[in-house]
């Protein structure tokens, strides 16, 4: 499989399998079934709370001798409440245990967002802090001295805007790799992957495929339905492929690592085999033509009365 090259020379399948939304009863299956499919790149988070789940799949299939720990690329990321420089190792060093690996391969901050220490989920504004109290600079301290100590090889960060990653370089001993955003033909971002590939930083497109399987809270009620679209339908129909592997394709040929959950062997595999598919400028540019800038995950959540996080200021109204 094609992979992206980061500074230090490690490579990073460009196809990944998200486990967002992965239930705890099926995800040890899906992701052995994933690796037994060919599958090296893994998408972890702590707040998926599934991690000790997935670290006992890829133990196995280490064990059983299906693949080496060091074919594999398993990234995950940091929760809003560990945001303190000082939580950051022990936060990570929780993910290693329950992954059951002695380094990640990338580590991530998942949002520019802040929560009190002791808050998991926040819900009111007293719950946040904002970031002039809780710094992205801080934070990186944190990150750094991650690679420092050998625990994760990359950092990066996800949901960042083009100003918040301008801001994270110029005040970073070592600069980000990755940024973490949605991508999708309804949120192609253009700009951003104009600025990322300016500054060496790689783009992973989060809910490539729309991410229907979100919880009915984080969906708006007049949300369009990336699968149906017409246009999509008939490209693939004419190249004899699914809509989802017609998606793959096409962020893969913009050099954007792409990480599609699935818990379905079929689908999984279908998802797979999209790394094969070859796409025209021609076809390139119908998907481009249906965009429609709006994003399924919007950051909405974050926005309380009276907190210190809005949409706009969290994507800085790009
Ligand atoms: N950094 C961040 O803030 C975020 C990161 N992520 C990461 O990105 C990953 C992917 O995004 P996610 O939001 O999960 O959504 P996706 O866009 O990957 O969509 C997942 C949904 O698509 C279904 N699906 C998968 N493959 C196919 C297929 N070939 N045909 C039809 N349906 C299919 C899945 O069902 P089934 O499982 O039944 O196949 C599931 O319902 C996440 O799992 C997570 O790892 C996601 C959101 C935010
Ligand atoms: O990766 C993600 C999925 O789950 C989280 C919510 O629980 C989101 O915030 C996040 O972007």
């Amino acid at each position: 499989m094609q992979t992206l090259t980061f500074p230090n020379n490690d490579q990073m399948p460009i196809l990944g399998l998200g486990t967002w939304k992965s239930a705890k009863g099926e995800v040890t299956i899906a992701v052995k079934q994933a690796i037994q499919l060919g599958y090296r790149h893994i998408d972890c988070a702590a707040i998926y709370m599934n991690e000790k789940e997935i670290g006992k799949a890829i133990k196995e299939c280490i064990d059983e001798g299906i693949v080496k720990r060091e074919e594999l690329w398993i990234t995950s990321k940091l929760w809003n409440n560990k945001h303190a420089k000082e939580d950051v190792i022990p936060a990570l060093q929780k993910t290693l245990s329950d992954l059951q690996l002695d380094y990640l391969d990338l580590y991530l901050i998942h949002w520019p967002v802040a929560f009190k220490p002791q808050v998991f989920s926040a819900m009111r504004a007293e719950h946040y802090l904002s970031l002039e109290e809780q710094p992205i600079a801080d934070t990186w301290l944190g990150m750094e001295k991650a690679v420092d100590q050998g625990l994760a090889r990359n950092i990066g960060v996800c949901n960042f805007s083009t100003k918040k990653l301008k801001d994270l370089m110029e005040h970073s001993r070592i600069k980000p790799t990755v940024n973490q955003v949605e991508v999708n033909p309804y949120f192609q971002q253009d700009k951003m992957l104009e600025f990322c590939n300016a500054n060496n930083i790689y783009i992973t497109a989060y809910s490539p495929l729309g991410s229907f399987d979100r919880p009915a809270g984080m969906k708006a009620k007049d949300e369009p339905v990336l699968f149906e679209d017409p246009v999509l339908l008939k490209l693939a129909k004419n190249k004899g492929l699914s809509v989802a592997q017609l998606i793959l394709a096409w962020i893969r040929q913009r050099g954007i690592s792409v990480i599609p959950k699935s818990v379905n062997p079929e689908r999984q595999k279908q998802n797979l085999d999209s790394v094969n598919i070859e796409l025209s400028e021609e076809e390139m540019n119908v998907v481009k033509s249906i965009n429609k800038n709006r994003r399924f995950v919007d950051g909405s959540f974050w926005e309380v009365p009276g907190g210190p996080y809005t949409v706009a200021n969290l994507w800085d109204e790009e």
